[in-house]
């Protein structure tokens, strides 16, 4: 009798979906507000497993904490130990590591669940496959959130790209051409990719065969934002998981405690359209020379600007990744004067800004950016054309689908010596705010704009992928 009562109360809860983001606050936020959307729509509950190293939890757990428990509570698992990695092991590496080291406890967290709640399905991000075995251990079906359909593309053809050529992409003489993709040059393949004999290429190559095992992937990305890809997973897709474009799933509300801030202010006070948003992400530094000429390249664009800045790092494009908030004092590093210079035009702030806000606000007219996927969409959602200098990870390849593809971003100089000169920004700049090319470049982006809104409707293309997924899950486990 009593086992059956407890049959019973599994049947009446509603399906319990376990979420394990990979370490990346951006990772976390944009599956944080799939999360918020599927709550609203479908009532599931879910909970966020969460591997770490230990290090810089505190924006992780701002974003969690802000979350009703009742709906989407959280655990972190015991933080991992990065202590036998060589100094200069790829931030993918560690990302990946993270997770493979906390399959065990990752384990313990899934028994738990799975004996008190009615668990149908595990949402893992790009690099959180190895979380499949210990789904599959439960009988509970693995998902994946990815950013961009090209980028899907990438993954599903890098095993037979890695069978079928010996050279290193960048050597290959011809662009790419993935199915209904725009074509790029192996030079812009992600970073992971550009090393054939480094670890985290070999470990990237098995995560996209792993790929293949997923019950279904949803796309941060809709339709009409990539037509051709998702074309042609429909069309040659066979083999492959069901794909559902669901995005643009970005940051809405104002939560942050940002309402407040200095940036919005500011913009408060500036003409309709006048501001370039200077950011680079989470991780993304420069060099000290490449800071300067940034700092100068601003000024002399004679442009109105909101810039967050970070501390420079001569080594590495992603150094803030693992620590959002950088140790020292950026504006240390500024050029000598520049901020008095600059103060009747230009903002800067240290760290972080409330981007989402900054792109929403009427007086913001570009967005100089590294490229990265939820920067992409939420400028995308609010009509704000770009200027593209990809960093790290796979911004080139968005960059190639944003310039070549979209048409609503100008492409950064970068000379002999990996540099953006000043008079380069200055130039682009100028034309991105006050020029034809920015007229033009706006224009298509507030075509997106209204894509994406339509995406969104109730009877949009979005909206109904993901209520596909959710009527899947409603029928598991009953
Ligand atoms: O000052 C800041 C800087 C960032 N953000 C937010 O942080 C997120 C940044 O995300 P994204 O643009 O995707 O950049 P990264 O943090 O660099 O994201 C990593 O993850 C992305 C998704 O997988 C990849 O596309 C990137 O290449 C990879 O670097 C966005 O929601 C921003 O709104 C702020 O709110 N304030």
């Amino acid at each position: 009798m009593e086992l059956d009562n407890h049959h019973h109360n599994k049947l009446i809860k509603p399906p319990h979906i376990a979420i394990v983001p990979t370490p990346g606050i951006s990772h976390l936020i944009s599956l944080v507000e799939l999360a918020k959307r599927l709550v609203v729509h479908c009532s599931f509950t879910f909970t966020f497993i969460i591997p770490n190293d230990g290090s810089h939890l505190a924006p992780q757990k701002k974003v969690l904490e802000a979350l009703d428990p009742q709906a989407i509570s959280h655990i972190f698992l015991p933080p991992v130990s990065f202590h036998d990695l060589p100094e200069d092991v790829m931030v993918e590496t560690k990302i990946a590591l993270t997770l493979t080291r906390s399959l065990s406890a990752l384990r313990d967290s899934f028994k738990v669940l799975a004996e008190s709640t009615r668990l149908v399905a595990l949402v893992i991000d790009v690099f959180g496959v190895d979380a499949f075995d210990v789904a599959n251990e439960f009988q509970v079906s693995p998902y994946i959130f990815f950013p961009s359909a090209i980028g899907l593309w990438l993954m599903f053809h890098l095993p037979h790209l890695h069978e079928t050529t010996t050279c290193e992409y960048r050597d290959l003489p011809e662009p790419v051409q993935l199915p209904g993709c725009v074509p790029f040059h192996g030079r812009d393949f992600p970073d992971q990719c550009q090393y054939r004999s480094n670890e985290s290429y070999k470990a990237i190559v098995r995560i996209c065969k792993k790929y293949r095992s997923a019950a279904g992937i949803m796309v941060n990305s809709f339709v009409d934002l990539e037509p051709g890809a998702f074309k042609a997973f429909k069309e040659q897709g066979q083999g492959f998981p069901p794909v559902y474009p669901v995005g643009p799933v970005i940051k809405t509300d104002s939560a942050d405690g940002f309402e407040e801030n200095e940036c919005l202010k500011w913009l408060d006070k500036q003409p309709n359209g006048s501001v370039l948003f200077v950011s680079f992400g989470s991780g993304g530094s420069f060099s000290q020379e490449q800071m300067t000429e940034l700092a100068l390249g601003l000024e002399s664009s004679g442009q109105r600007f909101i810039w967050v800045v970070k501390s420079p790092n001569e080594t590495s494009k992603n150094a803030s990744y693992f620590c959002i908030q950088g140790t020292e004092d950026p504006f240390g590093f500024l050029p000598h004067g520049f901020l008095e210079r600059t103060k009747e035009v230009g903002l800067v702030v240290p760290s972080w800004a409330p981007q989402v806000q900054v792109l929403s606000h009427g007086s913001t007219g570009g967005f100089l950016t590294h490229c990265g996927w939820n920067s992409t969409l939420e400028s995308i959602v609010h009509g704000v054309p770009l200027i593209a200098w990809p960093l790290y990870a796979e911004q080139k390849m968005n960059k190639v689908l944003l310039v070549d593809g979209l048409k609503v971003a100008l492409e950064v100089q970068v000379n002999e010596n990996g540099i953006v000169e000043r008079q380069d920004i200055a130039k682009d700049v100028r034309a991105l705010i006050e020029g034809d090319e920015g007229k033009l470049l706006r224009s298509k982006m507030k075509e997106l704009e209204e894509a994406a809104k339509v995406a969104l409707t109730q009877e949009g293309s979005s909206t109904k992928s993901l209520a596909e997924v959710a009527q899947i899950w409603k029928g598991l486990k009953i």
